[in-house]
């Protein structure tokens, strides 16, 4: 099956004709990339966990999700789109990576990447862990040069060496902004908590570009006001969003290797993304669930649902 071109986009398989948990556990039960002509967005998997500093897994990351991602439906009442309609979205299957080298991996990803762009597809990425964001913010700024990083997490990820090791899952931030990939003045991170390892963690980070908005100042001043903080800071910069599923509570996301308690809900995380569907989004990631940590698919379900809010964010709208 090849989609002709200026045809309607291909969409899932229909789950009222084929029950959505039979079949191949493509990301919504979307068309894989070899079935249609040219994607607009391409869900690519990224199983790739040798960055970690803690508890290992989220190589396994991208099946879990796209298991439980059979259960989406075609339709976002939230945004008012149908986001499989609204333009070709495909499954790109996962990338080979090297698990015993961070420095080719990174490589790898960046490779392929850049292959999958080629032709102005948009990724939106399953990790994996963090440290896959900075091949990808390689192949983003290859093509659009210094891009705004809208980083929801709990951590900085901004910060130096582990161990010696400059690329690691908590790094991939202040190595893009040495590189230049980032936009100093736009740049922002959401969901910020949890112990540091000193004062001069978030003097760095500033330094680096970052603007943090804290789970607390979240709780104490309101979604609201971090949606209005987030959109003055963003102006009209060109986006990427990276998304580190440890930015929710333990309570929402247990699956996953860094937890820190006092942390968003899951409709916390889903409002903020809605709020950015104006935006020029240039690609996006949802990393570091790690499903061996996850119960009843709960993590899952969570990525699953911030990955479709933001494909429903990237899709045109009517003018
Ligand atoms: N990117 C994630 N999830 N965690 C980074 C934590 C780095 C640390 O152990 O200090
Ligand atoms: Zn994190
Ligand atoms: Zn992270």
């Amino acid at each position: 099956m090849t989609e002709q071109a200026g045809a309607a986009p291909i969409g899932p398989v229909d789950a009222s004709r084929v029950p959505r948990f039979a079949g191949i556990a493509t990301f919504a039960k979307l068309p894989r990339i070899d079935e249609v002509e040219r994607a607009d967005i391409a869900v690519v998997g990224v199983p790739f966990d040798s960055g970690v500093s803690f508890r290992p897994g989220a190589r396994f990351g991208p099946s879990h999700v796209r298991e439980i991602s059979r259960l989406l439906r075609p339709y976002n009442p939230a945004q008012q789109v149908a986001p499989f309609e609204a333009q070709q979205v495909v499954d790109a299957g996962d990338m080979a990576v090297n698990p015993f080298s961070i420095d080719e991996a990174v490589a790898d990803i960046e490779a392929q990447a850049r292959a999958l762009t080629r032709d102005g597809t948009r990724l939106v990425t399953i990790g994996g862990d963090h440290t896959i964001a900075l091949p990808l913010l390689r192949a983003a700024h290859a093509i659009h040069g210094p891009v705004a990083v809208v980083h929801f997490d709990a951590h900085l990820d901004t910060w130096d060496t582990y161990f010696g090791a400059p690329v690691t899952h908590g790094t991939p931030f202040r190595r893009a902004s040495e590189e230049g990939l980032i936009d100093l003045t736009a740049s922002a991170h959401l969901g910020i908590r949890g112990p540091l390892y000193a004062q001069a963690d978030l003097d760095d980070d500033a330094r680096l570009g970052f603007v943090p908005i804290t789970a607390s100042a979240i709780e104490v001043d309101g979604v609201e006001r971090a949606i209005e903080r987030l959109l003055e800071r963003l102006g009209d910069a060109k986006v990427y969003i990276s998304i580190d599923i440890d930015v929710l509570d333990p309570a929402h996301a247990p699956g996953t290797g860094t937890p820190e308690a006092g942390g968003l809900t899951s409709r916390e995380l889903l409002r903020i993304l809605r709020a950015m569907a104006h935006l020029e989004i240039v690609g996006a990631d949802v990393v570091e669930v790690a499903p061996a940590y996850d119960h009843a698919q709960m993590t899952a379900v969570a990525a699953s649902h911030a990955l479709y809010e933001l494909i429903s964010a990237m899709a045109p709208r009517e003018p």
